[in-house]
């Protein structure tokens, strides 16, 4: 089995970034919209100036954001990807397109619509995220969708030929049961935490079960 791209969510402090820095990560997410996560690009332009980018591709994370806004992050941190995780219109993701060089990561959550949203979004998203659908909250919930559905994303994204990364409640106990169904890529933000920081023994604990994972298969 190939092992699947992983990106860490939600690094808020540089004692967070150091960690997921230090990782196994190939992507780190900062978040730029309201949340107990959300960060300022000055901030996280600080800690990579002190610990590098260390071979990690950057994602900043935006909700119904404004194009200005996101461009000014963009040129800050000189991002290599944007998640739009809100229900940001096709319109606005196809300006981002033309006027920016950055991948467009389209989050869409776990519901009937879904499918049909991955076909709309498709001609202007390089990555799909399909994350765990939470009334009253955008992400980062901890929370998990039921992965036993999580194939259809997967098949659907494939032949669109794109990458699909499952979110949503992924730890380090419960990975095995998502590697179980061979997503392209495992993206995290609860699970690596303990009391709202990022915890190296978790990180650690996740990465061991994803790589013993991936080398019996
Ligand atoms: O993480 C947040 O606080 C957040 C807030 C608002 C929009 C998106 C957010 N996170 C985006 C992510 O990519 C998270 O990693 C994803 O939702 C999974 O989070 P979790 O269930 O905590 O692993």
């Amino acid at each position: 089995m190939k092992r699947p791209l992983l990106k860490y969510c939600g690094n808020k402090s540089k004692e967070d970034y150091r960690l997921s820095s230090q990782s196994k990560a190939d992507f780190i997410g900062f978040i730029f919209t309201e949340s107990k996560r959300r960060t300022e690009p000055s901030e996280v332009k600080e800690w990579i100036d002190e610990f590098g980018k260390n071979g990690k591709k950057h994602v900043g994370v935006f909700v119904n954001p404004a194009l200005e806004e996101v461009e000014e992050a963009c040129r800050i941190l000189n991002l290599d990807a944007v998640q739009f995780h809100g229900e940001e219109s096709l319109p606005l993701l196809e300006e981002f397109k033309q006027r920016n060089s950055q991948e467009i990561w389209k989050a869409i959550r776990h519901d009937e619509s879904a499918l049909t949203k991955m076909a709309q979004y498709g001609p202007c998203t390089d990555v799909f995220l399909i994350d765990s659908h939470v009334k009253g909250s955008w992400g980062g919930t901890g929370v998990a969708f039921d992965w036993s559905l999580a194939g259809r994303y997967l098949e659907q994204a494939e032949q669109m030929g794109k990458p699909c990364f499952i979110a949503g409640g992924v730890a380090p106990d419960n990975v095995q049961d998502l590697l179980r169904t061979e997503p392209a890529g495992i993206d995290l933000a609860s699970g690596i935490e303990r009391n709202g920081s990022k915890d190296a023994e978790l990180l650690k604990n996740f990465e061991k079960r994803v790589f013993d994972y991936v080398s019996g298969h």
